[in-house]
């Protein structure tokens, strides 16, 4: 890309710099007539958009090496690096590839479960079986690992079919004996107990939550460009917004660890792209989605090849069929168009999520035989607070996308300066949730459940009002000058007042109470008429003078806490770095303790920097096995968030959970009212999905 951009003229570069959202197609349509012109380009698409020079193509051989590795370190004891050789030898092998008569990738998963079998990991073991056994449903091997698999489980009823199925498609007899040894094993087992089948039929519909009837409306505002408000009044905590990605695509930096899909954590048993050696999945569900059904493997499925019982016979069907429960594919496989070619790891990811966005609106044209352009997304309105590096960035990637999209859409992709100039997406994906404007006083929150996006009231929002969420961490978490340069660098927001950011750096930081302290440099006269009027309406007598607490009255040397807090500061700081590493010394805590009691005589008695004072001496008082200290320190943390942030805010929701966790070490009857507590602030914020987001709550509830 470098050496493309140090080719582009001067006068094409000032077009570039020069260029607006309207005139995007223009500066677009001269930069591919000039880069039509270098070879150097043409050798570039060609190297990005060709199956033949990728880098990420499936390899027979290289998966043969890694699974000669494989089975090395298997029987070595190695386990962990059997596993990583295998999911490695799965990433490059091809689907259609038999080795010594047995499809390659269905070989591999056997090897895969055998070693998850020995890990302990029965669940992924399984799966990884059901993983073969839907290339290859008459796989012996595959079978009898299901059944030791389900063995160790408990599910002894599907253990027994499992391995009778196996017994029948063994071919060799020291085969035929050992899984006869292990069915006799099963069989002999007196009293054993079934467990209730184990949980992967289990689908995100069983998650559910009633989404409200509730008419909102796209607005042009005064300041903040479109913005969401609602039609009608919404009662606290309702859920007024779901929505699906119109495309989207996971973050570099998460590739080799999260769901390249639905975006979770990666399992140890992951499932790689039937056809290319670049996506990783949590699940075959999450690759079918993302790729597209493979033919191939369904028609190999139908010829079991063996006589089976009746019994049996309906035992493979719905054990093979459950695998593919639930794939009713609505949206297109966005992975398929950029399945073994370079450009998708050539170019930033959100360049190839415009790719994705295209494809997805090419493909819903051809779907309903329409001929209309592709979608815009009008994702653009930060165009012109763009740099003109970036500006000529963003139009060489562009190109280049629309270069390597030709190459498979040919005639629904038309190569002009119209069509490339679409590809303005920002890392947004969200056609109807990326209208929800900022604020620092938020009304509404959103969270997201694998793909899908959901918005929910916090409080009361009547009707006409905007909806509006905070971009990044709660409000509080992060001072104004941190969240305005991050507002700024992430959504190039223009602060139309700048005298917010001035007051920022003006006031001396500790004193968060109300007033600036260097009131010197603003007008004397200003600050006290804005303090009368203050006492008046809230009826205060206290004195209007430098250093005396609005609010409380208090009297504050000012400059001389100012020292006293940076000192202690600076011991807070050493046990928070301490318990970033899980260590905590005595001498440490004792000095954060005496830098506790520093900061309450210097600040006022709810300045954020005593509450997470208290809440790094509690983690640290935990650590050590002090609880009942801790749980002091917890809750002292709490009273003053609760001050700070008022009783619901999902900060205070956050801190109650550590405080139940204390509370149920100490066997302390409280607990009840917490858990009470967290139950409210986070149905507020999550309603039923509460379990969802967060599965680690579940154990709170069933252990009070
Ligand atoms: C997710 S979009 C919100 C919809 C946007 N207003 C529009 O017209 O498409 C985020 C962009 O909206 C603008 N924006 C949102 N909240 C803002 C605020 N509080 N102040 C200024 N601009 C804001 C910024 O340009 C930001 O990059």
């Amino acid at each position: 890309m470098e050496k493309l951009k140090s080719r582009i003229t001067e006068t094409l570069i000032l077009s570039i710099s020069q260029s607006n959202p309207n005139n995007l197609p223009n500066t677009c349509s001269s930069l591919l007539h000039f880069l039509n012109h270098l070879p150097l380009f043409h050798q570039m698409i060609e190297d990005l958009a060709h199956t033949n020079t990728s880098l990420c193509l499936k390899n027979d051989d290289s998966a043969l090496e890694f699974k000669l590795k494989g089975n090395n370190c298997f029987s070595n004891g190695d386990n962990s690096n059997a596993l990583n050789f295998y999911t490695q030898a799965l990433r490059v092998a091809p689907r259609d590839v038999d080795v010594m008569g047995k499809n390659l990738v269905a070989t591999l998963y056997v090897n895969r479960a055998a070693v998850l079998q020995k890990m302990g990991l029965y669940l992924e073991s399984l799966r990884d079986c059901n993983r073969a056994l839907a290339i290859c449903r008459s796989y012996s091997k595959a079978w009898y690992r299901r059944g030791k698999a389900n063995t160790s489980m408990g599910n002894y009823n599907d253990a027994v079919c499992d391995l009778k199925v196996s017994l029948c498609m063994e071919q060799s007899l020291s085969g035929k004996r050992q899984i006869e040894g292990e069915l006799k094993l099963i069989l002999g087992q007196n009293n054993r107990e079934e467990f209730p089948p184990n949980g992967i039929k289990c689908k995100e519909s069983d998650i559910y939550d009633q989404l409200q009837d509730i008419q909102l409306q796209c607005v042009e505002t005064e300041t903040k460009g479109r913005g969401m408000v609602s039609l009608t009044d919404i009662p606290q905590a309702t859920l007024l917004h779901a929505e699906e990605p119109y495309a989207a695509i996971v973050s570099k930096n998460c590739r080799e660890t999260h769901c390249h899909f639905c975006f979770n954590e990666l399992p140890v048993d992951i499932v790689p792209c039937s056809s290319c050696s670049m996506a990783l999945y949590c699940s075959q569900l999450c690759q079918i989605h993302a790729r597209g059904q493979d033919q191939q493997f369904h028609t190999k499925n139908h010829d079991i090849g063996f006589d089976l019982s009746g019994d049996l016979e309906n035992y493979v069907a719905s054990v093979t069929e459950a695998i593919d429960d639930g794939v009713n594919i609505k949206q297109n496989a966005e992975h398929k168009h950029e399945c073994g070619v370079n450009w998708p790891a050539a170019l930033p990811a959100e360049i190839v999520l415009a790719g994705r966005a295209i494809v997805k609106s090419i493909e819903q044209n051809r779907h309903f035989n329409e001929s209309s352009s592709i979608v815009n997304l009008e994702l653009c309105h930060n165009y012109l607070q763009l740099d003109t590096e970036a500006k000529l960035e963003l139009h060489i990637s562009s190109v280049v996308l629309m270069k390597c999209l030709h190459h498979c859409y040919r005639s629904d992709i038309p190569l002009n300066g119209d069509t490339i100039s679409q590809v303005r997406v920002g890392q947004t994906i969200y056609l109807a949730g990326s209208l929800y404007n900022h604020s620092c006083q938020p009304n509404i929150h959103t969270y997201f459940l694998s793909r899908t996006l959901y918005i929910r009231a916090i409080e009361f929002v009547a009707a006409g009002h905007p909806l509006e969420l905070s971009y990044g961490p709660q409000v509080g978490q992060w001072s104004c000058n941190k969240r305005q340069s991050s507002l700024k660098e992430q959504y190039a927001f223009v602060f139309l007042d700048s005298s917010v950011a001035n007051y920022e750096q003006q006031k001396i930081n500790p004193f968060s109470c109300g007033l600036p302290l260097q009131v010197g440099r603003l007008k004397h006269d200003e600050v006290k008429r804005v303090a009368s009027f203050l006492c008046e309406e809230t009826g205060s007598t206290h004195e209007i003078k430098t250093g005396f607490c609005l609010s409380c009255g208090a009297f504050r040397d000012l400059e001389a806490s100012n020292a006293v807090v940076k000192k202690a500061e600076i011991c807070i700081r050493r046990l928070e770095g301490l318990l970033d590493s899980g260590e905590c010394h005595n001498a440490a805590l004792s000095n954060a303790l005496r830098s506790l009691d520093l900061l309450k005589s210097a600040l006022h008695p709810y300045n954020k920097k005593v509450a997470e004072a208290e809440d790094y001496i509690a983690q640290a008082f935990c650590l050590i096995g002090e609880l009942q200290r801790s749980r002091d320190h917890c809750q002292a943390s709490i009273k003053i968030l609760e001050k700070l942030y008022g009783d619901d805010h999902i900060v205070i929701g956050n801190e109650m959970v550590k405080l139940a966790s204390i509370q149920l070490c100490l066997g302390d009857h409280a607990v009840e009212e917490t858990r009470n507590r967290i139950s409210l602030i986070f149905s507020q914020h999550y309603g039923s999905q509460v379990d969802a987001v967060f599965p680690h709550l579940q154990f709170l509830k069933r252990s009070v």
